[in-house]
């Protein structure tokens, strides 16, 4: 396109410009001044830790023929012509969206939001449109996949990144032959418009519970960050057990004649519902009520909350245009999300070792509830809690849950960050006395907290491993170093058969 072109897209101002935009291709956009290549606009953003504007130079030295900005500061010019918006990242939304041609206007697009459960959702979704022989690509937390299924990851380790590569990658879907889209989106990225420009055809919700307020403020803050995906989504799935946000969901679902559809895996009143739950230690199997009808469901899946997870999917699905039977036979097929619930292999006398992401006190909450059901003998957990600017009240109820629902809890390190780990795990032993409880350990090493937790168990006891899941990296005070949880607990099993760990 060319920049006359992007100027009336933008309903820019054209300021400091010698030369006439119809001249002057336009070939990509970023908002990051080290990725500009030749012929791509530079958006200049003032973000909370830099602004933009400071990049300029460098954006134009490597080619930038245009910058998009909401002022220049002071006195300042440019030597390229400079596009004055209101809005900074809604600009650099649209300006994205524009150069690669909409690409979201020619899939089936769900989206997939909500505090827990992002993640397997989308990937319960994929799958179920996939085995429906639908061609579908997937944006998510483990990365991308177009429809040759192979995992790829954008250049920046985000849920949803920013506009350009979400448009970039929708694109590529496209190009190779993707119908429909699964887009796992944010709070951060709904409420810092990164998803502006992806036409939502489902918006699915999973629940909402405190996380983040860092960043949103307030939870009110948060839901209204979250709920703009069903303000957007031409049909929204809503969860009828998350109490009090379905109330406030469905009149934001149901604006302008658009429908939407609830499930409950809790029993409740609900479109789809889930009964006669049973957790086995291989998996789940429940009965589906519908309005396409009733069905017996199999998930090879340990963890009750997958039960919402799979109604929340089959229902987003469903929307789509898929039966009822392919769904159902598409679930027993499901192989799980890497770090999320992931069962180890074991020997004889091995403790079962799970490696799992949960890293809200909610979602811990579940996930040791859930693991105790088929635990014969005692539950043990290794939990840290981030550093940094994370969230920090989240250490001492994460510090409550773990001893009140575990036998035994090891505190460790989980990306403490520039945060002095020791502040960290006061934090945690905090509010685990608090409670009364003392049946926990700190020991900051994370290797070290997993061996003990390992040597410690005997083989009828569960190991749960959570909080890290399948992140490749740990952040210790300003080092990034590698990280393989999943090798971490192998190698503890290796060397607690090997006598090793006694
Ligand atoms: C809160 C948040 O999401 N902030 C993001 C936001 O920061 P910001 O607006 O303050 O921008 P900034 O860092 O001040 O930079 C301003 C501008 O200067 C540019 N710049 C900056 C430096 C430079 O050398 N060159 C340059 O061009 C930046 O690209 C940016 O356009 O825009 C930046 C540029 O893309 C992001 O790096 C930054 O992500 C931060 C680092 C982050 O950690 N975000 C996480 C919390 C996040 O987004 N997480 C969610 C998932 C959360 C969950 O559900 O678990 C996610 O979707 O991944
Ligand atoms: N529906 C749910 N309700 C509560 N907890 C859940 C639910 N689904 C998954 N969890 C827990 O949350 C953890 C993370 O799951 P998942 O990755 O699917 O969520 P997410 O929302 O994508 O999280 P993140 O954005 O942080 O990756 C799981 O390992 C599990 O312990």
């Amino acid at each position: 396109m060319n920049l006359a072109d992007l100027v009336e897209a933008l309903d820019a101002e054209l300021v400091d410009t010698a030369e006439h935009p119809s001249g002057v291709v336009v070939t990509g956009v970023s908002h990051q001044a080290a990725w500009i290549r030749p012929g791509d606009v530079f958006v200049a953003i003032r973000g909370a830790r830099f602004d933009g504007h400071g990049f300029i130079d460098e954006a134009i030295e490597r080619g930038a023929v245009a910058v998009v900005g909401e002022g220049l500061p002071g006195r300042t010019t440019c030597n390229v012509p400079y596009l004055k918006v209101p809005s900074a990242r809604a600009a650099l939304a649209d300006a994205a969206t524009a150069v690669m041609g909409r690409p979201s206007d020619r899939m089936t697009v769900l989206g997939v939001t909500g505090t827990d459960g992002k993640t397997t959702t989308s990937c319960l979704a994929l799958h179920l449109l996939r085995s429906a022989g639908r061609s579908t690509g997937l944006l998510s937390t483990i990365g991308y996949q177009l429809p040759d299924g192979q995992l790829r990851q954008p250049p920046s380790h985000f849920t949803t990144p920013e506009a350009p590569q979400v448009q970039q990658i929708l694109r590529d879907m496209l190009t190779h032959g993707a119908e429909a889209a699964v887009v796992e989106s944010s709070s951060h990225a709904l409420a810092l418009d990164r998803v502006r420009g992806v036409s939502y055809d489902v918006g699915i919700w999973t629940n909402l519970t405190g996380e983040h307020l860092d960043f949103h403020g307030t939870m009110e803050q948060y839901f209204a960050d979250k709920a703009k995906l069903v303000q957007r989504a031409g049909h929204s799935v809503l969860n009828a057990d998350d109490a009090p946000w379905f109330e406030k969901l469905v009149p934001l679902a149901t604006e302008g004649g658009r429908a939407f559809t609830s499930y409950s895996a809790e029993g409740r009143e609900a479109d789809w519902r889930a009964s006669e739950v049973e957790e086995l230690p291989e998996g789940l199997r429940f009965t589906v009520d519908s309005p396409l009808g009733r069905a017996q469901v199999r998930l090879p899946m340990v963890g009750r909350f997958n039960v919402a997870n799979a109604l929340a999917a089959m229902a987003g699905v469903a929307a789509t245009g898929v039966g009822l039977e392919e769904l159902v036979t598409a679930l027993a097929t499901f192989p799980g999300v890497a770090g999320r619930m992931e069962i180890l292999d074991r020997e004889p006398g091995d403790p079962r070792v799970i490696v799992d992401f949960a890293h809200t006190a909610p979602s811990l909450d579940k996930a040791l509830a859930t693991v105790r059901v088929t635990t014969e003998g005692q539950l043990w957990v290794v939990i840290g809690s981030a550093g940094g600017p994370r969230d920090p009240s989240k250490r001492a109820p994460l510090g409550d849950v773990a001893t009140r629902l575990a036998d035994h809890a090891v505190f460790t390190e989980e990306d403490h960050r520039t945060t002095p780990l020791q502040d960290i795990l006061d934090e945690m032993e905090r509010g685990a006395r608090q409670s009364g409880r003392d049946n926990f350990v700190s020991i900051g090493d994370r290797t070290e907290a997993i061996r003990y937790a390992v040597r410690e168990a005997g083989p009828d006891d569960t190991v749960v491993l959570a909080g890290k899941g399948p992140e490749e990296t740990m952040e210790r005070g300003s080092e990034l170093v590698p990280w393989d949880e999943i090798e971490e607990a192998r190698e503890a099993l290796r060397l607690r058969r090997a006598g090793v760990l006694r």
